[in-house]
This record gives C-alpha cells, sequence and structure tokens, in this order.
C-alpha cells in the first residue's frame, strides 16, 4: 500500500467523529491494505512495533524537528518549526505546511525521482530507526528520517511526523482496532478480543482473522517471551465477593511492582506492568527462577522491596532498582527484593488462561512452592477480616480478593479481582460495652459495643470482633475492665471511656442499634489514645456520612 493511501485514509478517518463509521473506515482500510494489513494495524494506532515489544523509536521532539528543516529547505531551521508548532499546536500540521523535499536530488535519492513512499518501506526505515544505536546514532537517525521527509507530500508529512513522534491521534483506540478486525473479516469481536488478549499484537490478530478466521484466531497462542498485559483489579470488599461468588480466594497484597516472568527453559525474562524487559534490574528473581523452575512458563507476580529482617519497604524502593540500571550491583546492596508470585498462565507447552483461579494456583505452587503467596479460600467476613489484619500487621498493603473460579483476562479490569485495601473511612467511637469471648478467649473480651455521640449520651452503631490480635485482645481487656459498670450474662455495660478508630464499609439505616445506623464489616484499628470520648464521632456526622 502507498503511504499516500494510507496517509488519505487515516485523514478521512480522522474527519469522522461517529464511532460506527470510523469502525467502518478502518475496516475499509484493513480490507484493502494486502500484505501491509500487520503494519496498517499498527499504524492507525501510532505504533510501529506490536504491542508487546518494547523496542522504542527514540527519535525526541528535536531530532524529529531537525529533520523537518532540513527536508524543508535552507531557509527553515529547527527553531521555526518549533515556533510554528508553538503557534499552530500540533506537529502533524506544521509538518503538512511545510514545503519538503526542497532537498531532493541531493541525498541518497540519485536521478530526483524518487519513488512514491510505501507503508512497507515506512515500515521498515522507522525500525531501523529505532535499532540505530552507538556513536554516531544520532545522526544516521537524524539522515534517515530527513530521507522519509525529504520524499514526503504534505498529508504524507502530516502523518509521519505524527508517527514518529507517537503521536497519531486519529481517533483509533484498540477497541477500534478489535471491533473493525471483526467487521473486515467477518469474525466476531469476542473472538478478536480473546486473540488480542493473548497474542498481544494486533497485526498478527488481522492477518490471522483475514487468512484463517475465527477458526485461527482461537488457535492463537500465548508464547513465551511475548508478553501479555496484565489483568488488573478494582476496588471492592469482602461482602461484595462473597455476595457474588460464594467464596472468595484471598491473597496478600503486597506493595511492590507487577512483574510477568517468561521462562523458556534456559533463559528467565521478566517485564514490568508496561512490558518493558526489566530482567537485567532484578537478578535475584531471575535467580530465583533458574533455581526453581525447569520447564517453560509464564508466571504472574508482584516484586517487594524487604529491610534486613525481611519486612516490606515501601513500593518506591523497588523502582530505586529500575532507575539505577547501569548499576544493578548497588542497588542490590542498597535493598534486597523479593518475588511473590500470584499466578501461572503457561506451563510446559499448556497455556492456563481458561483454567480456573484455584487450580491455576496449584500449577503455580507445583513449580514454585518457595515463591507462591498463599491463597485462602473462604465465605466468612470476619475470617477474611482477620486475614486482611494479618496482612497489614505485617505490613503490607491489604488483601486481594479474586473469584476461585475465574479464568485469566490479560489487560481487563473486571469484576473478579477486587483489591481491598485498609478502610479509607474510619470512624472513632466510643466502646460502651462488651461480650465475653468464647473457647480459648472466653476469660477476655470478646466482642466490643461501640458507639457514637449524641447531645445527651451515647448510642450504639454496631459490634466490633475482628481485626484484633490476641495480644490486643489482653491490652483492650485490661483497659475496659475498670470501666466496668455491669453484667447480665455474657453482656458487659462499659461506662464510656475509650476510644475505638474502627474500620468500616458502609453505613446502613438498622433498627438494631440506638443510632438508627449499623456498620457494615465494623473492624478493629486501634485505640485513640489521645481521644476522650468527647472527642468520638457524633450521631450527626453518622447522619451526614450515611447521606
Ligand atoms: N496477590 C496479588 N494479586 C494480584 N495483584 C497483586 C497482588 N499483590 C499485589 N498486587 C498488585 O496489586 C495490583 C492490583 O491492583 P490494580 O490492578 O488496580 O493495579 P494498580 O493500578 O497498580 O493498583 P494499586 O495502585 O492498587 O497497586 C496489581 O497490579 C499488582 O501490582
Amino acid at each position: 500500500m502507498d503511504f499516500a493511501d494510507f496517509a488519505a485514509r487515516a485523514a478521512a478517518i480522522e474527519g469522522e467523529s461517529a464511532d460506527l463509521e470510523t469502525i467502518g473506515l478502518v475496516a475499509d482500510l484493513f480490507g484493502d491494505a494486502g500484505e501491509d494489513l500487520g503494519a496498517v494495524a499498527r499504524f492507525v494506532q501510532g505504533r510501529i512495533v506490536p504491542a508487546h515489544d518494547d523496542t522504542k523509536l527514540d527519535v525526541g521532539p528535536t531530532l524529529c524537528y531537525e529533520a523537518l528543516a532540513r527536508a524543508a529547505g535552507r531557509n527553515v531551521s529547527a527553531a521555526d518549526v518549533e515556533a510554528e508548532l508553538a503557534a499552530v499546536g500540533e506537529i502533524g500540521a506544521v509538518a503538512e505546511s511545510l514545503d519538503l523535499g526542497g532537498q531532493r536530488g541531493l541525498e541518497a535519492f540519485g536521478d530526483g525521482t524518487p519513488d512514491p513512499l510505501t507503508v512497507a518501506e515506512v515500515q521498515r526505515t522507522l525500525r531501523s530507526i529505532a535499532t540505530a544505536s552507538g556513536g554516531g546514532s544520532t545522526d544516521t537517525k537524524r539522515n534517515t528520517l530527513f530521507g522519509l521527509f525529504n520524499r514526503a507530500e504534505p498529508l504524507e508529512a502530516r502523518y509521519l511526523a505524527r508517527l514518529v513522534l507517537g503521536e497519531m491521534r486519529i481517533g483509533v483506540g484498540e477497541g477500534t482496532v478489535r471491533d473493525a478486525v471483526a467487521e473486515a473479516f467477518e469474525a466476531s469481536t469476542e473472538a478478536v478480543e480473546r486473540a488480542l488478549q493473548v497474542s498481544n499484537d494486533c497485526g498478527v490478530v488481522a492477518r490471522t482473522a483475514r487468512e484463517d478466521g475465527e477458526a485461527g484466531l482461537s488457535a492463537i497462542r500465548l508464547r513465551v517471551g511475548r508478553p501479555v498485559k496484565a489483568m488488573l483489579a478494582q476496588t471492592g470488599t469482602a461482602i461484595e465477593a462473597i455476595e457474588s461468588w460464594g467464596d472468595a480466594a484471598v491473597e496478600t497484597k503486597f506493595d511492590g511492582v507487577r512483574v510477568q516472568i517468561h521462562y523458556d527453559g534456559e533463559t528467565p525474562r521478566l517485564f514490568s506492568r508496561n512490558l518493558e524487559d526489566v530482567t537485567d534490574s532484578l537478578p535475584e528473581v531471575v535467580d530465583a527462577v533458574e533455581r526453581s523452575i525447569d520447564v517453560p512458563a509464564i508466571l504472574d507476580g508482584e516484586v517487594v522491596a524487604v529491610d534486613p529482617d525481611g519486612t516490606p519497604l515501601p513500593f518506591q524502593e523497588v523502582l530505586r532498582r529500575f532507575r539505577r540500571k547501569h548499576d544493578v550491583a548497588a542497588a542490590r546492596e542498597d535493598v534486597a527484593v523479593e518475588l511473590h508470585a500470584f499466578d501461572c498462565l503457561h506451563v510446559d507447552g499448556e497455556d492456563l488462561l481458561d483454567t480456573p483461579l484455584e487450580r491455576r494456583h496449584e500449577r503455580l505452587r507445583e513449580r514454585l512452592p518457595d515463591a507462591a503467596v498463599d491463597l485462602t479460600v473462604s465465605d466468612d467476613p470476619d475470617a477474611i477480616a482477620d486475614l486482611e489484619s494479618e496482612a497489614l500487621s505485617k505490613g503490607h498493603e491489604g488483601i486481594m480478593l479474586k473469584n476461585p473460579e475465574s479464568t485469566y483476562t490479560p489487560g481487563k479490569r473486571g469484576q473478579n479481582w477486587l483489591k481491598r485495601k485498609p478502610d479509607v473511612e474510619t470512624l472513632d467511637l466510643v466502646v460502651t460495652g462488651a461480650e465475653w469471648g468464647e473457647g480459648r478467649r472466653a476469660n477476655l473480651f470478646g466482642t466490643f459495643v461501640v458507639s457514637v455521640r449524641t447531645d445527651d449520651g451515647y448510642e450504639p452503631v454496631g459490634k466490633v470482633a475482628t481485626g484484633i490480635t490476641d495480644g490486643e485482645l489482653e491490652t483492650l481487656h485490661e483497659r475496659l475492665e475498670p470501666h466496668v459498670r455491669s453484667e447480665t450474662g455474657t453482656e458487659v455495660d462499659i461506662e464510656p471511656a475509650v476510644v475505638f478508630e474502627v474500620g468500616y464499609e458502609e453505613i446502613q439505616r438498622s433498627p438494631t442499634y440506638g443510632s438508627g445506623y449499623a456498620l457494615r464489616f465494623p473492624r478493629f484499628v486501634g485505640i485513640r489514645e489521645d481521644k476522650s470520648p468527647a472527642d468520638a464521632d457524633s450521631l450527626e456526622r453518622l447522619r451526614r456520612l450515611y447521606s
């Protein structure tokens, strides 16, 4: 396909504001792209390499302005291009307005009548710019770009400049490409979407849809070394999880950086969340994988920085590893990191994306027992709250709740993974009662009645029994016992003296408690030693929060 044809189509797409028409135009373009379908499917999104490939063009704006200025002739400088950009606001329009080709005949195009640019040639040339490195590579890049601009007609220059600077902006994102491939080659959007998730390469997907239809799309497999997008989470609560799935799979939410590990049987490669190869920054993770796994695998996990006692450090500490790319040995001395693997996408030739989470987890534990995270399946909000408290007390970020039956959907922020960080909302409430514990806690208070302040006293809003360690229970008992007013059966009436900070998920209207409200999933966070009952949250504030 001539690049001029691509540019004209891109202009038409850019000028179309209706989604359906845009999809139709992109589908037509794909239908006519012939041999260049792969490149065209990438170009419309402003990409020159597949999404799984972290190769960068590495052409800064200045280099691009210089190449444009040179192609525009002696009277135009890079500063002029920049000034025009400031006035016009967009590099495509600037490139289009320049009288390019003024240098025709002076460079490599001997007879002065070069062939028209083709999509294939633009792709090849831009990729050669991306791989140019070492001494003199800046000059090589500038000269090569100049060569392209020098042959570009105005509309070609517009889209070439945008492609070079990664600013295509014709309103075509991944969703449009998915729908256009489906429309052009009569495949279902689901089949195309799935193939995109698995391959992370719209070029391969478009060609496969055209040549082999849906059967071909569903035969696309994961490939070790070709990273897929990470599955993502939404925020959610244990109650939501249990209501939706019955059981929830609970894991610690580690505060580090996401890594996807690709082991081909010999060498591990690690990819960050934005699919950059970060293998060289994390040698101990590479070692751990090499030590434990002997078959090809693709794993998902979090890398966490730890202090010498193994206590987790804030995630910024891991980032130092990536910043100090050139001095990993020194960075390694500074901060140790640990891998916590939580998913397994592929093992020994078998793709596991469609295998339920629990089963994937088993496969993970078989292969990587030391680094696999613990997974607990539970339908009990209290047990989950305890797991959360435990994770928090160990210095982790919170917990993840996952649908035990769910498949792995790359790139999706769906309903099957919920992240549960500590409550954003807490209330400071007065302890006005307690109940004796049970079992090994029978000689201690186990449940605490917490109340809001009203104009003339205190009214209960819930009972707190979770989030409290055994040690804390003893402390609380000692603190409250002097304030016991009376006891009936297992119930204890306590005078307002101690203030708890209580986390919760939701405030509900409720006839059960004197305040008229109840906290859903209340959880002990700590004693507010700095507060007296008079400083506790009021019923009025509770009402406001509710509404
Ligand atoms: N056990 C775990 N399972 C899944 N993800 C985990 C786990 N522990 C830590 N994480 C991290 O938590 C993130 C889940 O939240 P989300 O998908 O929203 O990513 P995020 O935008 O990076 O959010 P956040 O800032 O909350 O980490 C994952 O991307 C991963 O980096």
